[in-house]
């Protein structure tokens, strides 16, 4: 039982629940690793949305209303910390949600469907194909949902996956509080932020975006400015870290 009045009660929580996902199957034992990874990360830049983060997100939210076939990329981790928050997302940017997994088994698979879908999201269905050139599973995908989509959000993603779906001229959409990740530095947009908070704002932006300033947003943003300035704000942390 974690008090309301810890002072690290989300943070805590989170770790609750990729525990319990993780004793259940949904999350990977390795998982368990990246979320802790994550915490750190998170840590460094002072759990909380940056500006930088902030203006990414609405840079996401732009670029997902004007894509044609979006789709929303869910793994066990993400799954298990933010299924409703996936569930919203979805509703907000219509785009579709698929399972794309590192450490598949299909039992993994069934239960992170039926935990997103619970949770009210549409998850695409159907025989995945070894579609992309990796050397993992992360290979399989389905052919009417990633394989075919024109933008994809990948939160908690695999660096060899994501270079693959941006070399397919893809727009990649990354959550990662590890700026220095192969994932960040390669999407074509890095949300550097917590992955909860990222797709909670992102909901946000996809409801109240005005169509003008989508354009804007779109044609102005530049992803090497948002590692830059995660990397600021992390120094600059540091430097006042023991005050
Ligand atoms: N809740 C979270 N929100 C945002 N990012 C997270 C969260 N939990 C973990 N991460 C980040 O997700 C990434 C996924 O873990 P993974 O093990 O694939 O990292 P990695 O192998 O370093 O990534 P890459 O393959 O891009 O180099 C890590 O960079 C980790 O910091
Ligand atoms: C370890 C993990 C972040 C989660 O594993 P899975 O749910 O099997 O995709 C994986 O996605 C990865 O790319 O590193
Ligand atoms: N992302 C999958 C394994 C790793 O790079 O940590």
């Amino acid at each position: 039982m974690i008090p309301k009045d810890h002072p690290r009660y989300k943070s805590l929580i989170r770790r609750e629940r990729i525990a319990d996902a993780a004793l259940k199957g949904i999350v990977a034992m390795e998982g368990v690793g990246a979320h802790g990874r994550g915490e750190a990360f998170d840590y460094l830049i002072g759990e909380r949305t940056t500006q930088s983060a902030l203006l990414a997100e609405k840079t996401a939210a732009a670029l997902f209303l004007n894509a044609k076939n979006p789709v929303i990329s869910v793994n066990g981790n993400t799954a298990a910390l933010a299924a409703e928050e996936i569930a919203k997302l979805q509703r907000a940017s219509g785009a579709a949600v698929e399972v794309n997994l590192f450490h598949r088994t299909e039992k993994r698979v069934r239960m992170i469907t039926e935990l997103l879908e619970d949770a009210g999201a549409d998850v695409l269905k159907g025989e995945s194909e070894r579609l992309l050139p990796l050397s993992h599973d992360r290979a399989l995908c389905l052919r009417d949902g990633i394989y075919s989509c024109d933008l994809i959000l990948v939160p908690l993603e695999d660096g060899d996956r994501c270079e693959a779906l941006v070399n397919m001229g893809k727009t990649v959409i990354a959550i990662d509080l590890n700026p220095l990740s192969r994932t960040a530095k390669t999407s074509s947009l890095p949300i550097v932020d917590e992955l909860s908070r990222a797709l909670a704002n992102m909901t946000e932006f996809c409801t109240n975006l005005k169509k003008d300033e989508a354009e804007q947003l779109i044609s102005d943003y530049n992803s090497r400015s948002f590692l830059e300035s995660a990397v600021k704000d992390i120094v600059e942390n540091l430097s006042n870290a023991l005050d």
